[in-house]
């Protein structure tokens, strides 16, 4: 099942084309990691599916519809500083949530616990938190309501390696139970990890998805009928005819990991 489907997204701000050609789709039970450079369009293309920002094209579904009220109690949503007030207390926060999905508040404790997160942290204003922890806060608020689909901006920035580990472990995890998780970086070390598919953003255009088998990356672009040939070549990718010509790509080429592909497509030191 396609849990997110979003064909030729368009946007502007202010007169800029900020997004000119998004496609991406999301299938149950993987974590798709959305990739691009600072100012790519990652965190507006998010904020489209959720409907927090109006598109001017394209066509976007949720759960195979289109979004409505409804979706939002399947769904966990992390962005950097929205999905907190900042002037209440993390524990009055996390309470509201509880109260908004009927959840226990006991539960809030259960996630404290594995994030580090000290009783005395709970009676501060969100405001008052480091970057790192206001991360931290506002991702146990989006799995609190066990939600089916997690949509997360960045959700490891800010954070020192060792909570990002942890962080990747809790996504995993939700995954095991058969969730599915979209999450947007710009680190291509932590995307790579965790995720069954890649997909890339430069200037406002996705350029191409990556699948993740193991050893194996699948780049899926204008050719899906060459994909299941693939899967028995190691280290094969198959890229969209349009990223052939731009970067004087082979169809087929033998790549020694993700990162060359990467450097190549984007132009930059992974
Ligand atoms: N409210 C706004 N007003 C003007 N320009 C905006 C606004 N929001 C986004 N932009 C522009 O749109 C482009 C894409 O921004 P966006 O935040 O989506 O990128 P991003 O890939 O999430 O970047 P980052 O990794 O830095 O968060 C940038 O050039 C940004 O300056």
């Amino acid at each position: 099942m396609k849990i997110i489907e979003v064909k030729k997204l368009k946007k502007s701000i202010n007169g800029n084309p900020v997004l000119k050609d998004v496609n991406l789709t999301v299938f149950k039970g993987e974590i798709y990691g959305f990739l691009g450079k600072n100012g790519a369009g990652k965190t507006t293309t998010l904020r489209i599916i959720l409907g927090l920002l109006k598109r001017d094209g394209g066509e976007i579904k949720i759960f195979e519809e289109n979004l409505t009220r409804g979706h939002f109690k399947k769904i966990g949503v992390m962005f950097e500083y929205e999905t907190l007030n900042p002037e209440w207390t993390v524990l009055d926060n996390l309470k509201q949530t509880c109260y908004i999905y009927g959840i226990e508040e006991r539960e809030i404790y259960k996630y404290l616990d594995i994030m580090e997160f000290s009783r005395s942290d709970l009676y501060k204003k969100v405001k008052q938190l480091s970057k790192g922890m206001k991360r931290k806060i506002s991702l146990i608020n989006a799995i609190l309501p066990e939600p089916e689909l997690l949509i997360l901006d960045e959700p490891t920035s800010g954070l020192d390696p060792e909570m990002q580990l942890t962080i990747r472990e809790i996504l995993l995890e939700f995954k095991s139970q058969g969730k599915t998780i979209l999450f947007s970086s710009h680190n291509l070390n932590e995307v790579q990890k965790i995720s069954d598919r890649i997909g890339l953003i430069k200037e406002g255009e996705t350029l191409i998805e990556i699948q993740i088998k193991k050893e194996l990356y699948l780049v899926e672009g204008n050719y899906p009928e060459l994909l299941d040939n693939k899967v028995k070549d190691k280290n094969l990718y198959v890229v969209d005819e349009k990223v052939i010509k731009e970067f004087n790509i082979q169809k087929y080429q033998a790549i020694k990991d993700i990162e060359e592909l990467y450097i190549k497509i984007m132009g930059m030191e992974a």
